[in-house]
């Protein structure tokens, strides 16, 4: 079996995906260090030297190589991953794939984002929790019918990631 963890950028989805994975005794895969490995570059460096469009493109061909594995793998996808090409619909139908979205409110993603808005190229040049607080908001409008495709919604407002992490594993055993 294959889950994946999607939701915006700051949701808990590497953090989250690392402690599930250790509990299932799965492997664990980043879809975002699995692109930096494999085009040897940061994210950000790879927006800057190739463009958005470029990233998409190998995000997509990345997931599928991933999806189309045969090992048990928990998946932390990248923020917009679900939102670019077929994605989504090729996570939906496969009946080997159980995914999550982990939801929360603007305020929170801000707030959490604002101190490590650096390494997330779509974010980095926002200066103030304000303007944050306003791109996240209209992100998220577009995102939102793409993550709420998912198998479960997971609420992890003021959650603790063990809290999420229990709630998570009832819909897996
Ligand atoms: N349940 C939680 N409660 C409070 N803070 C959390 C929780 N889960 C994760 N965090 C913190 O939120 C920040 C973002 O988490 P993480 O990097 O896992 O998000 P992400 O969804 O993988 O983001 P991205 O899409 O940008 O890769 C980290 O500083 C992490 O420690
Ligand atoms: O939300 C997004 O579009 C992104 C999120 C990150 O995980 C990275 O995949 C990249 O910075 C783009
Ligand atoms: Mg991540």
């Amino acid at each position: 079996m294959k889950i994946i963890l999607l939701g915006y950028m700051g949701s808990g989805k590497t953090t989250l995906g690392k402690e599930l994975a250790t509990s299932l005794n799965y492997n664990f895969l980043d879809l975002d260090d699995y692109i930096s490995d494999k085009e040897h570059s940061s994210i950000s460096h790879l927006f800057q030297s190739k463009g958005e469009i470029y990233f998409r493109r190998k995000e997509t061909q990345y997931l599928n190589e991933i999806i189309n594995s045969t090992e048990d793998v928990v998946i932390a996808l990248g923020g917009g991953t679900p939102c670019y090409a077929n994605n989504m619909e090729s996570i939906i139908s496969n009946p080997e794939i159980k995914s999550f979205y982990l939801k929360l409110s603007i305020p929170i993603l801000a707030k959490r984002l604002f101190n490590e808005r650096a390494n997330r190229p779509l974010i980095s040049h926002l200066n103030s929790e304000e303007e944050l607080m306003e791109y996240i908001g209209k992100h998220l409008f577009e995102r939102s019918p793409y993550y709420s495709q998912a198998h479960h919604i997971i609420n992890a407002n003021d959650k603790e990631q063990q809290a999420i992490l229990e709630e998570l594993l009832t819909h897996l055993i």
